[in-house]
This record gives C-alpha cells, sequence and structure tokens, in this order.
C-alpha cells in the first residue's frame, strides 16, 4: 500500500499518508531514523507543496530539492500521479529539510464533490509545515475562474480551524511565466489573495486579523520546465539558494512559531492527522503540549529503563548490600546526573512546563529505585557507628571515667561522626530529611546508654544489697535467738546502722550516674526497704523454727541447772518449780517471735499469751467461765485486741496488723499445745526418776535392817562350787586353748574384760548387789533408764525409729498447725536442739547455743 524508496536511489521519499488518508506509522519512523531527525532538535524545517494536479509540483521538488518524488510520464497524457501525501528529504540544504509532495487539487480522480481530502491534506500541510509553496499557473492569476482560487479559499478556511497562526511562509510558485515581468504579476496577485482572504467565513475573533499575522506571503515566478528547460533549471537553483538556513533568523521560515522539537516530528504528525480526520479543530498549542507530553515522558521512561540496566548502578546496588561503600552518595549522585542530563538533552526543545514536570517525574522515579540501596547504606553507617559507640562507651567505662562524663563525650563523638558518614551518603538530587535517620541513631545510643545505667545500677543495687544481707541475717538470727526484752530494739538499732551505712554509700556511688534527684530518692528508699525486707524475711523463717527454739529453751532450762550442769533427780528438786520457770521461758520466745515490731510503737502481745495460757485465769474451764470466750481464738492480733479489750480493760492488748504478724494468736494457741504435750515426756521421766530413786532408797534400808552382816556374807560367796568349775574346764579345754592359740581372740578378751572391769568399777556394781539381787537390778536400771529413753527418743526424733510424739492422730492441732506456719512439725523435731542459760530470776537469757 506504502511507496517506499526504489534500492540505489540517492535519496528516500515515503508515503507518509496514503490516498485513503491511512497515516504510515512504522513507515515514517523508519524514515525519520533514516534521516537521523530525531537528533535535530528544532533545526529542521518542512516544506511541502499544494496546487492543481499536473502542474509540475513533483517535477519542480525533485529539481529544487534534489528528490525523488514521481513525476508524470508526459508522453502518457495529463494524469494523477502523486496519491496522498510524500515525503522526502531535501538532499544538500542545511539544516535538515523534509519535502511533502501534496496529492493534487481538483483532480479527477476524486470527483468534483470529493473535496474532503483535499481539504485535509491543506490542512495538515499548514499544521506541520514551516513554507507552503502553492503552485499556480501564471495565466491564473487576475482571472476570476482561475484554478487556485478553490485551493486557496481551502487553505484559508482551514486556517481558521488551528487556534492559533503559525507564520507558516505561502510561497506563490507561478509556473509558465510570461514575459509579463514579476513587478507586475505579484501585485495582481497579492490583489487577488486579499480578496479571497477576505471572502473566506472568519470567526469572531479573526474578524478583523490581517492576513500578516497568519502567513508570510512569498511570490515566485518559474519559466515554463517543458519550454524553457534551462532557464528553468537556473531559476530553480536560484530559488534553491533560499532554503538554505530557512529557520534562522530572517530566513524564509524565520519567525515560524509552535514547532514540535524533530524527535517528536513522528508522533506529533500522526495526532494531528488523527484529529485532522475526525474533522476536529486542531488546537496546536494544546497539541504541542500533548506530543511534548508523550514524547518526555518516552524520553523519561527510555532513560529510566537504562538507568536500571545501568552496569555501575547495579555493581553499586549489589555491593551496598553486604557493607558501606565509601563515597557512596558522590558515586550514585554522578551516575543519576548522567541519566538526568541525557534527559534533558533529548528533551530539550518540548515544552518547558512539561519536560520539567517529566523531569520531576523521572527523578522521583529513578531516587524511588535507589532509595532502599539508600537505606541500605544508612543502616550500615548506623550500625557500624553504633558498634563503635557501643565499643568507645564500654572502654571508657572500664577505664574508670564516670558514667555521665563517659555517656556525653561517647554520644557527642558518635553522632558527630553519624553526621559526617550520612552526609558522605547524601544523594545530591534526593535533598532527603536525614533527622528521622539521625533521630533513630541517638535513640539507638540513649537505649544504649540507658541500658548500660540499668545494668550498672543494678549491679550497685545488688552489691549492697548483698552486704546488707550479709551484715543483718547473721546477726538477726542470734539475736531471735536468744529472744528477750532487749532482741527487738537491738534489732531496730541494727538496722538503723546498717541501713544507713549502706545508703550513705550507695548515694556516693550513684553520684556518677548525674541522676535526678527524685530517681535517686527512689533507689535509695528501695534499698531501705530492701533492708527492711531482709529483717522481716529473717524473722520469717526463724519463726518457723519456734517450736523447735522452744523446746530446745525448754529443755535446756529443765535439763541443767544454774552452772549448766545436766540435772540429776535426787528427789530433793522442784520439778513443779523448774518446769513453769522452763515454760515461761518458752513463752518469752513465742511471743517475741509472735510479729515483726520494726517501729518503736509497743504491744503486748506477751501479756496476752501469760494470760491466755500460763496465769490461772488462762486455765481453759476457768477462762471460759470468765469470759465464755478463747481469747486466743483469732487469726489477727487486731482481733485480739477488739475482742479482749472488753474482757480485760487494764491491759493494754496489741494491735499488730496482719503484714507484721509471723504467729497468729490461734497459731500461739496451737504451738503452745504441742509444745507442752512434747516436753511432758521429760517432766514424766524426771518424777519417776525421783519416785525410783525414793523407792531404791527405801527397799535398801529395809534389806539392810533384816538380812544383817551374815547374809551380807552369804550374798558375797557368788563364785560356783568346786566341781562345777573342773567340768568347765574339762569340756571347754578344746575352746580355751583356741583361744588362747589365737592372738586376736585374745586381744578382743583383753578388751573386753577391761571394759567389763571399768563399767564395774564406775558402776559399783558389787555395792549395789551387796544388798541382795532385787535391789542391785533396780538400782541399776534408774542409772541406765533415763540414758536408754533418751537415746531412744533421738533415735525417735531423727527417724531411725518409728515416732511416737509426731503422730498426727495424737497432735491433730500441732499437726495443722505447722502446715499452716509453712513448717512440718517433723522439721522442727528434727532440728538439733540449743541451749541457753537461766539467770536468776530465770526471766533473761542469752543464747550460747550448744551441742547436747
Ligand atoms: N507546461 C508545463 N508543464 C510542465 C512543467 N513542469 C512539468 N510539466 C509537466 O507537467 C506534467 C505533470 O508533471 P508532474 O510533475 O507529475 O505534475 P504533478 O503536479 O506532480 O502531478 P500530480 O502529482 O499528479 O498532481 C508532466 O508531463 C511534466 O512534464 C512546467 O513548468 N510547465
Amino acid at each position: 500500500m506504502f511507496g517506499f524508496p526504489a534500492k540505489g536511489e540517492e535519496c528516500c521519499s515515503t508515503q507518509l499518508i496514503d490516498g485513503d488518508g491511512t497515516f504510515n506509522v512504522s513507515g515514517i519512523e523508519h524514515f525519520i531514523k533514516e534521516v537521523k531527525l530525531s537528533d535535530c532538535g528544532l533545526s529542521y524545517a518542512v516544506v511541502s507543496i499544494m496546487g492543481p494536479q499536473s502542474s509540475g509540483k513533483s517535477t519542480l521538488l525533485n529539481h529544487l530539492f534534489g528528490t525523488n518524488f514521481r513525476e508524470m510520464d508526459a508522453f502518457k497524457g495529463r494524469s494523477q500521479t502523486t496519491k496522498g501525501i510524500w515525503m522526502a528529504r531535501c538532499a544538500g540544504i542545511e539544516p535538515c529539510t523534509l519535502i511533502m509532495d501534496l496529492e493534487g487539487t481538483d483532480g479527477r480522480e476524486r470527483g468534483e464533490d470529493d473535496t474532503a481530502f483535499e481539504k485535509q491534506s491543506a490542512l495538515f500541510a499548514l499544521a506541520v509545515s514551516d513554507i507552503v509553496l502553492i503552485n499556480m499557473w501564471c495565466h491564473d492569476i487576475g482571472r476570476e475562474q482561475a484554478a487556485n482560487k478553490p485551493l486557496l479559499k481551502t487553505v484559508f478556511q482551514v486556517m481558521m480551524r488551528l487556534f492559533s497562526p503559525r507564520k507558516t511562509t505561502l510561497m506563490f510558485v507561478i509556473r509558465d511565466k510570461t514575459r509579463t515581468p514579476l513587478e507586475n504579476l505579484e501585485p495582481v496577485l497579492r490583489e487577488d489573495i486579499q480578496k479571497i482572504w477576505d471572502s473566506v467565513p472568519k470567526p469572531q475573533a479573526h474578524m478583523e486579523t490581517p492576513l500578516s499575522e497568519f502567513f508570510n506571503v512569498e511570490v515566485v515566478a518559474l519559466s515554463s520546465f517543458e519550454e524553457k528547460e534551462e532557464l528553468f533549471k537556473e531559476q530553480v537553483a536560484s530559488l534553491r539558494q533560499r532554503f538554505y538556513h530557512s529557520v534562522a533568523p530572517g530566513g524564509l521560515a524565520g519567525d515560524r512559531r509552535g514547532v514540535v522539537p524533530a524527535s517528536g516530528f513522528s508522533f506529533s504528525a500522526h495526532e494531528i492527522w488523527k484529529v485532522i480526520k475526525e474533522n476536529k479543530d486542531l488546537d496546536l498549542p494544546a497539541h504541542k503540549v500533548m506530543v511534548a507530553t508523550v514524547r518526555c515522558e518516552e524520553i523519561a521512561n527510555e532513560k529510566y529503563s537504562s538507568f536500571a540496566a545501568n552496569e555501575e548502578w547495579c555493581e553499586l546496588e549489589a555491593a551496598v548490600q553486604s557493607g558501606p561503600i565509601s563515597s557512596f552518595g558522590k558515586k550514585l549522585s554522578s551516575i543519576l546526573k548522567t541519566c538526568l542530563s541525557g534527559y534533558d538533552g533529548e528533551v530539550l526543545y518540548f515544552d518547558e512546563g512539561v519536560r520539567s514536570a517529566k523531569r520531576k517525574q523521572l527523578e522521583d522515579k529513578l531516587l524511588q529505585l535507589v532509595q532502599p540501596a539508600f537505606q541500605s547504606m544508612l543502616g550500615h553507617i548506623r550500625s557500624g557507628t553504633l558498634d563503635k559507640f557501643k565499643d568507645a562507651f564500654d572502654k571508657a567505662l572500664s577505664g574508670g571515667e564516670g558514667f555521665s562524663s563517659a555517656a556525653h563525650h561517647c554520644s557527642k563523638f558518635y553522632m558527630n561522626l553519624f553526621d559526617e558518614a550520612c552526609a558522605d551518603a547524601v544523594i545530591e538530587q534526593a535533598n532527603w530529611d536525614m533527622s528521622k535517620a539521625r533521630d533513630k541513631f541517638q535513640r539507638d545510643i540513649d537505649a544504649h546508654i540507658a541500658s548500660v545505667r540499668a545494668a550498672k545500677l543494678g549491679e550497685l543495687t545488688a552489691i549492697f544489697e548483698a552486704k546488707l544481707n550479709e551484715s543483718l541475717s547473721g546477726p538477726v538470727e542470734a539475736l531471735l535467738d536468744g529472744a528477750n526484752n532487749e532482741t527487738w530494739p537491738a534489732i531496730r538499732k541494727l538496722l538503723r546502722r546498717e541501713t544507713e551505712s549502706a545508703i550513705s554509700g550507695f548515694s556516693d556511688a550513684l553520684y556518677g550516674f548525674d541522676m535526678d534527684e527524685e530517681t535517686k530518692k527512689k533507689m535509695l528508699a528501695s534499698l531501705e526497704n530492701y533492708a527492711k525486707g531482709v529483717v522481716e524475711a529473717k524473722a520469717r523463717e526463724e519463726s518457723g523454727r519456734v517450736l523447735m527454739r522452744m523446746k530446745d529453751r525448754f529443755t535446756s532450762l529443765f535439763s541443767h541447772d544454774s552452772d549448766s550442769m545436766p540435772r540429776v533427780w535426787t528427789g530433793k528438786e522442784d520439778i513443779r518449780g523448774i518446769t513453769k520457770l522452763a515454760r515461761s521461758a518458752s513463752l518469752k520466745l513465742l511471743s517475741v517471735m509472735a510479729a515483726i515490731r520494726l517501729d518503736d510503737e509497743t504491744d503486748n502481745i506477751e501479756s496476752t499469751l501469760t494470760l491466755a495460757l500460763v496465769d490461772s485465769r488462762s486455765n481453759a474451764t476457768t477462762n471460759r467461765s470468765i469470759t465464755n470466750h478463747d481469747p486466743l481464738a483469732s487469726s489477727t492480733w487486731e482481733q485480739v485486741r477488739s475482742v479482749e479489750s472488753l474482757q480485760y480493760c487494764k491491759l493494754y492488748f496489741p494491735s499488730v496488723p496482719s503484714s507484721k504478724t509471723l504467729i497468729t494468736p490461734v497459731q500461739c494457741k496451737s504451738l503452745w499445745r504441742q509444745f507442752k504435750s512434747e516436753t511432758e515426756y521429760s517432766v514424766t521421766q524426771a518424777i519417776s526418776a525421783q519416785g525410783i530413786r525414793w523407792l531404791v532408797g527405801v527397799l535398801v534400808k529395809r534389806k539392810l535392817e533384816m538380812s544383817g552382816l551374815e547374809a551380807n556374807k552369804r550374798n558375797n560367796n557368788w563364785l560356783p562350787p568346786p566341781w562345777a568349775i573342773a567340768a568347765m574346764m574339762v569340756l571347754g579345754f578344746n575352746e580355751f586353748m583356741t583361744l588362747l592359740r589365737n592372738p586376736l581372740y585374745l586381744g578382743f578378751i583383753f578388751i573386753g574384760y577391761l571394759l567389763i572391769k571399768a563399767l564395774w568399777v564406775q558402776l559399783d556394781i558389787s555395792g549395789e548387789f551387796r544388798n541382795g539381787a532385787l535391789p542391785g537390778l533396780i538400782s541399776l536400771s534408774t542409772k541406765f533408764l533415763p540414758t536408754v529413753m533418751n537415746l531412744l527418743k533421738k533415735l525417735a526424733e531423727e527417724g531411725q525409729i518409728p515416732a511416737t510424739n509426731n503422730n498426727p492422730q495424737r497432735n491433730p492441732v500441732g499437726a495443722s498447725m505447722n502446715h499452716q506456719n509453712g513448717v512440718s512439725t517433723s522439721e522442727i523435731s528434727s532440728t538439733a536442739s540449743s541451749g541457753v542459760t537461766s539467770s536468776s530470776n530465770g526471766t533473761e537469757y542469752s543464747s550460747p547455743r550448744k551441742e547436747e
């Protein structure tokens, strides 16, 4: 359908639009590449020719511009040769000049009524050309029925459909000029043109607009090519000179307007033709913007794609994934700059507003593309600088620098380092806000400082807490062990002294942390509370062992005399008095252990316990008769006060809050019951021992009275008869000899002899049996029985033989109470007992514990 230049032709011509009005997109693109039009920018000119069919248009163009448009063969008769619109590049004229050969008007092939294509092609030529040649016969000038009149009318009418005049140069080429000189012809022609212009209906806006506003009118005359060919050629050669640098100021098209840059020519021409075909008005300025928009976008896309594939960028992007890159910003900025410069160069002649907008879009897209790499770079900078900061900070701290000072110096130094590194990574074109990255880095540094501070403060706190633990736990345990009236005052004094010392030291240590007063106060208060907590915890721990301690104290006082010597129950001792003394000492211990008394407030737990458990009034039967209520049947000491204050008005009853209570009233009662039941055995044992001793004394006395000295002598004859001794020697000779021969047996026999002899002498067995066998056995049992019973009891406590006292069925209250207290009875029983030394009045005790 479309025509292409024949092979070997020096200058190509291409059919731009065919006779049916189809635009040859591929052909024109091929043509533009061929003539390298895209590189021309605005330095190109478009010249078109219109005129009646077979008026020698192609002949003129081929001679004038060196093109090879098809010409009619003169010998075949006049017929249409050019269909549609053809385009070729002018040879040898600078700048690049494109020539368009239009289909002739008034062609018989289309008929008189088909003027649509004629008008469309005229409008197209006016829209894209800088110079329009209008071919006309010389003899038509001044004629009413001239062939060019309809053509001019068409040109002027369609001109109105362009929203803005382009100042196109209309060059009237008068063919077959006669002898009449051009000076005479030109005014007539101009008059004709003016008449036609005046007669053309115009829109309101251009009613008064002169022709010269739209067109530069030029007139040339040429001799007949057929009759005076040489002269024709000379005149054409002369005319050709006028087309050199036609677009330069002063040139033929020097004041043209609305030029589309060469790279947009193909697109622009196609779009114009589309609008013309749709019979719409052609808004050239808007069209120009449209072309600029499309072309700038195309160019921007091309640049973006070429940037994305740019080797330098790809290497940089890959490298930044694995680590920081020096001069990252500089390198990337340079690649971006090259890309944007390329865009700027190519869109230079397009509408400024459009190209700037598209440049911005391209820049944004490019920056979006490179941003992840930039973020990676920032990430490297941040993590690297943060690591360096951490090392430097640790070194400064371990080098002995104060915490606040080290934090301040290191933070400042590494913030500056971060800023410098960021400056090195900054992309010129980006103008990204770095404050967020900086803030984040600052937050990272602050968080690290805070975590180190917390760790250091934690260490410091732990050190002082450990010191407090050490200085309080042991002494408090010792003080509670020897519970007496001075125990809690002494604990308070100890707590005050140790707390003050710790707080003073802690306060000095906190100095370097540059803390605000409120936080410091909180920390000191926390340490103070910790100290209290140590004492309270120790007191709670010791209260769990109160039963064992009470029993120890009881045993110590009951089984030892005032010189701490083991008591021998001779029958002269006041067992009741000793028991009472020992029990009241144990009750004292219970009352001291019953509550935490770290405040100076006094309470009367001891009096309450004495009243309820020891005094005559506390006897269950009597008590009920007086109060009809058990004063210790309460789980808090507050309730005891509220109830009992009505009954015992003369007493100040304790008001110990639950938080300070170690042993509740009901637990005290239960403990006391268990304590009594578990110590009763010792008392019973003492009473039995005293009874046996008394019985033995009576029996011995009577025997001595009855038997006298003879009986005494008879009783001394304890050896067997002689015949029995002889029989033993005969029958046991072999065994006797075996014993004598074996030195080991001899050794055992000798040791056994020594032991028996020692026991014999120590226990005075011969003396005991002096008054007869029964008194002797009874007397010896009184010596052995307490020792054996104590041994059995100890074994039972250690769990080596079945316990009798820990039977929960026998002591259900005690068992349940100890579970409430968190300490089991067996645990209490198994703990080694401790001793106390009683003072003369039996109420003050010191605590040198000793192994029984
Ligand atoms: N009288 C006269 N005839 C000429 C002149 N130049 C060319 N011709 C003849 O006119 C005829 C048509 O020439 P073309 O150049 O093909 O004319 P055209 O206007 O291009 O024809 P279409 O493209 O068909 O409209 C040819 O036979 C030419 O020899 C001229 O200056 N004077």
